[in-house]
């Protein structure tokens, strides 16, 4: 997946400036940065949420920059959200039914093995508006996984997650496959220091810094830029 001229305004705000984002088999790509650095707004049109206004997308050789977030899911886009929304009525199980409807003759995993992988089992048959807030989370990675994504594009995953939940998910991420290509926007450093091999660091919608795990998040001038972003941000340090 390339992305190029990733500019993206609300009004005249300039939100989101860079000139490219690649993704490949196998990346484990973390995007980080301060609290309103683009990050949501990058996996967003990546996704296909938010319609590009100058950014051209493609995937597999193919311009999907036009393209739904349903249709770019069918083709192997799955992500997960910021801000988990459920149908309220729809049982759990329906929901990952639903997230993996176009491979139901052919599924890597049932919908309940994917329940049981996220340890939703027990409430498969509960509507998702009881679930706690963490468990919602859950349910969003499982219904991303149910649609047996090849690029799976992750927002803020471990947001409000126990350590339990939390300890859970990083085994999930962990365990998937070394062809899937993961990008990962999270503020809680453990989790991106246990999964991520590439970090870019995003500041005011540019790119501050990328490179290596190791390097970015050993650079002086990164952990400055959160101390200087201080509030709850600083605080998942
Ligand atoms: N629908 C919108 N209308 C107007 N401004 C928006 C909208 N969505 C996002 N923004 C603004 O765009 C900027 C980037 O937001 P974005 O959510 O991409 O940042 P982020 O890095 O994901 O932040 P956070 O870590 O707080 O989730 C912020 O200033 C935000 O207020």
């Amino acid at each position: 997946m390339v992305a190029t001229g990733l500019r993206h305004a609300y009004q005249k705000l300039i939100v989101l400036d860079l000139d490219t984002f690649t993704v490949a088999p196998g990346d484990r790509h973390a995007v980080i940065g301060p609290n309103g650095a683009g990050k949501s707004t990058l996996l967003n049109l990546l996704a296909g949420t938010t319609r590009a206004q100058t950014a051209t997308i493609t995937y597999n050789g193919q311009v999907i920059t036009r393209r739904s977030g349903a249709w770019r899911a069918r083709a192997g886009i799955g992500r997960t959200f910021q801000h988990p929304a459920v149908y309220p009525d729809v049982t759990v199980l329906d929901c990952v039914r639903m997230g993996g409807w176009h491979h139901r003759h052919h599924p890597d995993r049932t919908p309940l093995e994917v329940l049981d992988l996220v340890g939703l089992i027990d409430h498969a048959d509960h509507p998702a508006a009881v679930l706690s807030h963490g468990h919602r989370r859950m349910l969003d990675l499982a219904v991303a996984l149910a649609g047996q994504p090849r690029v799976l594009l992750l927002d803020e995953p471990a947001a409000g997650l126990t350590d339990t939940d939390t300890a859970r998910l990083l085994d999930i991420l962990g365990g998937l496959p070394s062809w899937m290509a993961v990008v990962l926007v999270e503020h809680h450093m453990d989790v991106v220091a246990a999964l991520a091999t590439w970090i870019t660091v995003l500041h005011h919608g540019r790119r501050h810094t990328d490179g290596p795990a190791d390097t970015v998040r050993a650079d002086p001038a990164v952990a400055a830029l959160y101390l200087g972003a201080g509030g709850d941000d600083a605080a998942h340090r």
